[in-house]
């Protein structure tokens, strides 16, 4: 299930006018699952937005997760939360969404916070950023082969982030990335259906 091309919306790139109509397109090219991710104030604005993606993704049977906010995912009836070190803690996402629902967590170049996340019940770990990124110039880097311990060591599934392109993301999915969580490279793109096509057939390759 978590597999492919995995879509993060940005509020900077994408303005209330052309989200919804950004995220259709990507959703025609086959995103896998999609991540609204907008940090700006304007709780009934986001919300709104949320619902909207929600019934979008519905239609093309895609997972929506939301950024941080537990309360939002609760709200629209999202598929689950990704969430950061200095975010809520899993325990209480788990317990408030339940089993079923997907949730990410952030271990930048960390083995062990990926361990940790593994033992605590995540759906998924994510790790980066691999790439100079537009989005989060300021992430913490990590290293390719971190990618090739993570995936002999453990058995969730593995999402990469960071500057993530076309052009190099092979190099992340030669190492046993399940999925590639893009922003500025999908989004940023004069045709975003074909780009998240180009995107999703890397993987066709490995
Ligand atoms: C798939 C995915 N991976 C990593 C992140 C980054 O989460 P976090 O470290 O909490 O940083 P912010 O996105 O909140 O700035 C992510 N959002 N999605
Ligand atoms: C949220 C986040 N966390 C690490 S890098 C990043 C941004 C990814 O965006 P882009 O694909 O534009 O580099
Ligand atoms: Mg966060």
């Amino acid at each position: 299930m978590i597999k492919g091309l995995y879509a993060i919306t940005d509020a900077c790139l994408l303005p209330p006018d052309q989200l919804p109509g950004a995220v259709e397109q990507a959703l025609r090219g086959g995103v896998r699952l999609l991540q609204y991710r907008d940090k700006e104030p304007g709780d009934a604005r986001r919300l709104e937005q949320a619902l909207h993606l929600k019934r979008l993704c519905d239609r093309y049977s895609v997972p929506l997760l939301i950024n941080d906010d537990l309360a939002l995912a609760k709200a629209c009836q999202a598929a689950g939360v990704h969430l950061g070190q200095g975010d809520l803690k899993l325990q209480q996402a788990r317990a408030e969404l339940g089993p079923d629902a997907l949730i990410g967590i952030t271990c930048h170049d960390s083995l062990e916070l990926a361990r940790e996340a593994q033992q605590g019940g995540a759906s998924y770990v994510a790790f980066g950023r691999f790439f100079h990124s537009h989005t989060k110039p300021d992430a913490p880097p990590a290293p390719l082969d971190l990618l090739l311990r993570a995936r002999s060591q453990l058995h969730l599934p593995l999402v990469a982030i960071g500057g993530i392109t076309v052009d190099n993301a092979a190099q992340v999915i030669s190492r046993g990335a399940d999925a590639i969580a893009v922003i500025h490279d999908l989004f940023s793109s004069r045709d975003i259906e074909q780009r998240a096509r180009d995107l999703n057939r890397i993987f066709d390759r490995f």
